[in-house]
């Protein structure tokens, strides 16, 4: 599977973490930045990150930052991107399964490395259920 992969400065050390990590198992990650702990800004990295995502139905994306809403309320602005902020692996599984979630956002600031390698694995193999959340998501776009 094709992941897109991408943080600012607050999330680096993490995304590092799960670029590695993520290669490692198979993944082919796509990292789209930050390259360093440097201070930069998020929706520099969540925008491209997000119209990658949105212009392929088959890749999924993973963005981090300290609290996760900076990067989330970004990409969410794209047509056609479902991301969901996951702080548990429980609930990057219910965005997987209610909401059809094409990217989810891990708060770097407050989930351990190994917190943030169970919220993406849960992410990555969780499927949507459809049915009811199918006509809801639906009703998501104005
Ligand atoms: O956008 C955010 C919060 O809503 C992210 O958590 C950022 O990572 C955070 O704002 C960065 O903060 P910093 O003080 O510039 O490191």
């Amino acid at each position: 599977m094709q992941l897109a992969l991408g943080s600012d400065h607050a999330g680096f050390a993490h995304k590092e973490m799960l670029r590695t990590w993520l290669t490692s198992l198979g993944y082919e990650v796509q990292d789209f930045g930050t390259h360093s702990a440097d201070s930069m800004d998020y929706p520099d990295v969540a925008h491209p990150l997000a119209a990658a995502v949105a212009a392929d139905p088959l890749l999924r994306g993973i963005l981090l930052c300290g609290s996760a809403n900076g990067v989330c309320i970004t990409a969410n602005k794209h047509a056609g991107i479902r991301a969901g902020l996951a702080w548990l692996p429980e609930v990057a599984s219910l965005i997987r399964q209610h909401n059809d979630a094409n990217i989810v956002c891990i708060p770097a600031r407050y989930v351990t490395e190994e917190q943030a390698r169970e919220i993406a694995s849960t992410f990555l193999d969780t499927a949507f259920e459809g049915g009811r959340h199918q006509l809801r998501v639906g009703k998501i776009n104005c």
